[in-house]
């Protein structure tokens, strides 16, 4: 059970005691950090994706709505290669697995409204142009009945807003069903181009994108779950398919969390508790009120990414 975090008073009372034992004040931070902090690091960390209820009920339900509307031949396909493959928070009245030609998914469009900020962004996807013969990139396809096409739309407009635009092509659905007739669909897509001013792709490489989305966190939460969920649809939806690039940024953020995460933790807190004991002359009630924030921010959502990537900049310059 999780426990507790230390009222004001009681982190006051810690600090006057340990000033009466008269212990070397250099000993107070450590201190501190295993009384108060050393939890924070306990909480296991996600390295994959939980269950998602979507990718479970793919072939059970194809619309997400308990009476969807009937199909019209004004309807409208939207095709989902990123988040929009785990997280369909719209209505929907079919649904297909797919692909697209001529593609290649890649983590190179930065996020700073959904999985990162603006001073700290993080990284999502976006298809790069790629051999139109050997190319393919695997997603979901959602029809759209005409009567709740606008405000798909406008809720994806605003959704994809850093970078995407629509785009429109063929997808191709995978494994056939007995009901396609092998036409290919006519989807509209999201995709953020290169001249888009969040296009990361110069940065390419998967240590340091990996980096990236280890320490990074946004509104819609930590970037690893979005990596983790990418990556879980995929396995769960098409089986066997390979994405080096996903696979790798899955292996290299994993190690990131297993290796480097808990002693990069302990030596942002340990950094973090020493600024906050040694600010000006500050008396013990200064000093508690500052460790108290310090705690309440480092167990926030995006705490922890805060921590990783300060310690992870102070290693830089190092
Ligand atoms: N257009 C892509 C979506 C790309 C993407 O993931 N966009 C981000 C915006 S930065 C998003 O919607 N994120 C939602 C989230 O992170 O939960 C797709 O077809 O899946």
């Amino acid at each position: 059970m999780e426990a507790t975090p230390p009222t004001p008073s009681q982190m006051l009372a810690y600090l006057e005691e340990f000033r009466r034992t008269g212990a070397a004040s250099d000993q107070l931070p450590n201190d501190i950090y295993r009384n108060f902090f050393a939890e924070i690091l306990a909480k296991k960390t996600l390295t994959s994706a939980a269950s998602n209820s979507l990718l479970e009920s793919f072939d059970a339900v194809a619309s997400n709505q308990e009476v969807p509307p009937s199909p019209t031949d004004e309807d409208v396909w939207i095709f989902g290669y990123g988040s929009l493959v785990w997280k369909a928070d719209f209505p929907y009245i079919d649904r297909r697995r797919g692909f697209v030609w001529g593609f290649k998914r890649r983590f190179y469009q930065h996020s700073i409204d959904h999985r990162g900020i603006p001073e700290r962004p993080g990284r999502v996807v976006t298809l790069l142009p790629g051999d139109p013969s050997q190319d393919r990139v695997y997603g979901v396809a959602y029809r759209i009945a005409a009567s709740q096409k606008g405000a798909v739309l406008d809720h994806l407009d605003y959704r994809e807003k850093n970078g995407y635009e629509r785009c429109s092509l063929h997808f191709h659905e995978y494994p056939k069903t007995s009901s396609a007739d092998g036409e290919p669909i006519q989807v509209i897509m999201y995709v953020a181009t290169q001249a888009n001013d969040s296009y990361a792709g110069d940065v390419w490489q998967v240590p340091c994108i990996a980096r990236q989305i280890f320490s990074s966190a946004g509104p819609s939460g930590p970037n690893r779950e979005y990596l983790f969920n990418l990556a879980t649809a995929m396995e769960k939806l098409f089986p066997g398919a390979v994405d080096d690039h996903l696979g790798e940024l899955v292996a290299s953020v994993r190690r990131f969390i297993d290796e480097d995460e808990p002693h990069l933790l302990e030596g942002a807190l340990l950094q973090e508790i020493s600024v906050a004991l040694q600010e000006g002359e500050p008396s013990h009630q200064d000093q508690a009120e500052r460790l108290q924030k310090l705690l309440e921010r480092s167990q926030q959502p995006g705490g922890r990414e805060w921590l990783l990537h300060g310690q992870l900049m102070r290693k830089n310059e190092a």
